[in-house]
């Protein structure tokens, strides 16, 4: 089993940086109201692979509340999801997705960060098995079209990484709706990924409020897919400060 302690001193480093981004992180879930209690988690990828031979991820401990988190307890695993010794306390368990996060770190090589939540109108689409419509420039922007619906898979094996990567592998979108469970994201690195959660639930929010205002011939209308392609390489590639 890899021991942290015994790893070469800038891998140590790197993942030091990890936990203390992913427990920074980990506030922005109650902040955005994407979670209620623990029902919510934040990983990285530790890139790590060439030092060591394997990448490494960093996740938040199972069940522990957001305002005990700290860098230090931040859990460490292998990407089979398997908790390395890492100077926390052996009884210190991963967080239940664990398999699912590791799972996507291992196929989707580009993916940098994980995130899940149970963010109530994200889950309610997710509990209809329903895909949520591009109908807003926002969604365009983020997700370049609709947010997908993956399969029913159960927790603690490889079933829901597995839904979640046969999903998202080549889809423009960074978020899925696991059907009857809620959204997991990705990202290049575990910012982008919660960004993605926020934006799945605020899109979520404003697509159900709008279908429940709808009356004869004002109805949501889907944005023609030239344009939602067009918005989507905008934002991806311009907006912001560059
Ligand atoms: O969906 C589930 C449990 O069914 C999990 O996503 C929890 O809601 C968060 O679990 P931990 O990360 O605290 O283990």
């Amino acid at each position: 089993m890899l021991v942290l302690a015994e790893l070469p001193a800038a891998v140590q480093e790197q993942v030091a940086a990890c936990r203390a981004e992913v427990s920074a992180l980990h506030a922005e879930l109650p902040r955005w109201g994407l979670v209620v209690w623990t029902a919510g988690n934040v990983s990285a990828r530790v890139r790590c692979r060439e030092a060591i031979g394997t990448d490494l991820m960093v996740i938040k401990p199972s069940g522990v509340g957001y305002d005990e988190l700290a860098p230090e307890r931040m859990v460490v695993c292998d990407l089979d999801g398997n908790k390395i010794v890492d100077g926390t306390p052996d009884r210190l368990a991963p967080s239940s997705d664990t398999a699912a996060h590791a799972y996507v770190y291992r196929e989707m090589d580009e993916v940098g960060g994980v995130v899940h939540t149970h963010s109530t109108y994200a889950v309610a689409w997710a509990a209809r098995h329903e895909p949520i419509p591009c109908v807003l420039t926002m969604m365009a922007d983020e997700f370049g079209g609709e947010i997908p619906v993956g399969p029913v898979a159960v927790i603690g094996d490889d079933s829901i990484g597995r839904g979640i990567v046969e999903t998202l592998r080549g889809h423009t979108s960074p978020a899925v709706l696991m059907a009857n469970h809620g959204p997991f994201t990705i990202g290049p690195d575990a910012r982008f990924a919660v960004k993605a959660a926020v934006m799945c639930e605020e899109v979520a929010r404003t697509v159900q409020i709008a279908r429940t205002g709808q009356t004869p011939g004002n109805t949501v209308q889907p944005l023609d897919p030239a344009l939602v392609a067009r918005l989507y390489d905008r934002y991806q590639n311009v907006y912001g400060q560059r």
